[in-house]
């Protein structure tokens, strides 16, 4: 079991891509399937001791992943059950339910368990999960041999009748309202009826509900692959078991709080991809021979909130930069801060190595002004908060033709004041945003994606939700300065400084305020 940091995160096309290339290189889907249910099993067992277990399982090689691995818990001694929502309809799953001589129970039939493990959908999930999967209701024991006498699984047909109205095919859900009951139809299937109550994700909670300890194979089943979308009421797991490689839906807000602790299973697969999570960064001490403008220099333009830039430059200070200058006419900070007023000349100084503009700005004529003062010095830029705002048209533009490199540091507000709103996943839009202005983009948030010109993103961790207090972002912004400042290439420089900042964060506890966190930068960088 892997974990996360630095791990490559691949789409549901990436993925099938990779087990192509394993299946070209000698492997098959049900070698890759085996190896699979293995490494679930024996992560299974390390977590779920002698307690007895539900796999339920779905139609495709997910549930392919479950009949496997139940065979293997059957055989270690455990006591398991496995419910199915329908027959397989893979060759290498249908395979894997032939190895299986238990019972299997219906879906909607099934009792809870101690433990219970998620083999519904993974990243074949194509819509919402009140969309039941097409099945011609034949339970005659030739083609269901463990299926118990009078019971069936979930039937299209039967099933019909208790679609949400308000689920589409794309998984979208509306909220046309409950379910509304509808006649059995008559013939073979009309004799079990399904409450309309139950549809997949409410069964699904509810066999969550009763279970001490919850496991997604590969994916919650209700969660889109790719941009974190979660398409159903599902419950939240304590753990998901990612197959070959880490997806975006595991770091991904909202998708990735119902994944609970997400490790990664080696399968044989080998993954790569130019996306992926962020990792700890390597931030080597000063060295023996190291000055103040070896370590880096950050000047930080203050503007009509003071409180902001000084954040910033104490965050600044405390991630690591040799020298820190504010540029304004606010007095106060540590002794440590340097203060010059704002003019051209002061802001073109040569020995600034990176400048930070947008903390507490402002956005009327003065700011503009310094904004255009600082766009015209060769530096290297970080750009956030007001200074976003007013990049806006033609200065956006402009900036493309800078050859230092730019960090912008936007939350949701200012990447769609500046880039426009979309529905699009956070990865695609802030790769669309890093391509079409040059610059390095570190789209913040619960979930934050940070995204290079060239395509390079990194994702990072769930992060403490106590980081949503005013200031934090002016902290995060003089961090990514430092580290841009110490020469850090600009997607390690963000990355460097989105690590610190959650660690800092960790740090802190509970309760902690903007000017906490920028202290505790300190330890954070002296963990490293
Ligand atoms: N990559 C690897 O290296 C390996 C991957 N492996 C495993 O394979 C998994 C991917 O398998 P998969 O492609 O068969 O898709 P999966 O998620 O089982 O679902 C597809 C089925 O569900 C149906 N369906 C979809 N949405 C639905 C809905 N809302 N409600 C109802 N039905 C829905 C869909 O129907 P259709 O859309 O075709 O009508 C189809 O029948 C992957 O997550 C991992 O666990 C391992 O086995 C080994 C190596
Ligand atoms: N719920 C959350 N979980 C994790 N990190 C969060 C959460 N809310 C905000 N953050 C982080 O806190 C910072 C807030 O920045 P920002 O919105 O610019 O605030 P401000 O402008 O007040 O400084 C960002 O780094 C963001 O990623
Ligand atoms: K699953």
């Amino acid at each position: 079991m892997m974990p996360l940091a630095g791990q490559p995160l691949l789409t549901a096309a990436g993925i099938r891509a990779a087990e192509d290339a394993a299946i070209a290189a000698g492997a098959t889907v049900g070698s890759v399937m085996a190896r699979a249910g293995q490494e679930i099993a024996a992560a299974v067992r390390r977590l779920a001791g002698a307690n007895a277990i539900l796999i339920v399982c779905g139609p495709g090689n997910n549930g392919g992943d479950g009949y496997v691995v139940a065979r293997l818990l059957r055989e270690a001694g455990l006591d398991v059950r496995i419910a199915a929502l329908a027959e397989p309809k893979t060759d290498a799953a249908k395979a894997a339910r032939a190895g299986w001589a238990g019972p299997i129970e219906p879906f909607v039939d099934a009792k809870p368990a101690p433990i219970l493990i998620d083999a519904l959908f993974g990243t074949g999930l194509t819509r919402g999960l009140d969309a039941i999967p097409a099945e011609n209701g034949d339970t005659s024991p030739a083609r269901h041999p463990g299926l118990e006498p009078g019971s069936r699984f979930l039937t299209e047909e039967a099933a019909g009748h208790r679609v949400k109205p308000g689920v589409t095919n794309n998984g979208a859900e509306s909220s046309s309202g409950p379910v509304a009951p509808s006649p059995a139809k008559g013939g073979a299937q009309s004799d079990r009826t399904i409450d309309s109550a139950t549809p997949i994700a409410t069964k699904l909670r509810a066999l969550a509900d009763a279970a001490q300890l919850t496991i997604a194979i590969d994916l919650p089943s209700g969660v889109t692959t790719d941009d974190g979308r979660v398409l159903s009421a599902i419950p939240s797991y304590d753990v998901t078991l990612a197959l070959a490689a880490a997806k975006p839906s595991h770091l991904l807000q909202p998708a990735a709080r119902h994944c609970g602790a997400v490790r990664i299973l080696d399968i044989g697969v080998p993954a790569a991809s130019s996306v992926q999570v962020l990792a700890r960064p390597t931030l080597p001490p000063p060295g023996p021979d190291a000055h103040k403008y070896s370590r880096g220099m950050v000047a930080i333009v203050a503007g009509s909130m003071p409180g902001a830039a000084r954040l910033a430059s104490s965050a600044a200070m405390r991630a690591g930069a040799g020298y820190v200058l504010l540029l304004g006419d606010d007095p106060a900070g540590p002794d440590a801060l340097v203060h010059k007023p704002f003019s051209t000349e002061a802001i073109a100084e040569t020995r600034i190595n990176t400048l930070l503009i947008g903390p507490g700005l402002g956005r009327d004529a003065a700011a503009e002004a310094r904004l255009d003062a600082a766009l015209a010095t060769a530096h290297p830029l970080v750009i956030d908060g007001d200074a976003l705002h007013l990049l806006r048209g033609a200065r956006l533009t402009q900036l493309a033709h800078r050859d230092a490199p730019i960090i912008f540091t936007p939350h949701g507000g200012e990447f769609d004041a500046l880039f426009g709103a979309s529905a699009a996943g956070k990865i695609e839009r802030a790769r669309a945003a890093a391509a079409q202005s040059g610059a390095t983009i570190v789209f913040k948030g619960a979930d934050t994606v940070i995204a290079e010109p060239d395509g390079a993103v990194r994702v990072a961790p769930a992060a403490s939700p106590w980081l949503s207090t005013a200031g934090t972002g002016d902290v995060l912004a003089g961090a990514i300065a430092a580290m841009l400042a110490a020469g850090l290439a600009p997607l390690e420089a963000a990355a460097a400084g989105v690590w610190l900042h959650g660690e800092a964060a960790r740090r802190c506890g509970a309760a902690f305020i903007a000017d906490d966190l920028a202290q505790a930068l300190s330890a954070a960088r002296a963990a490293l």
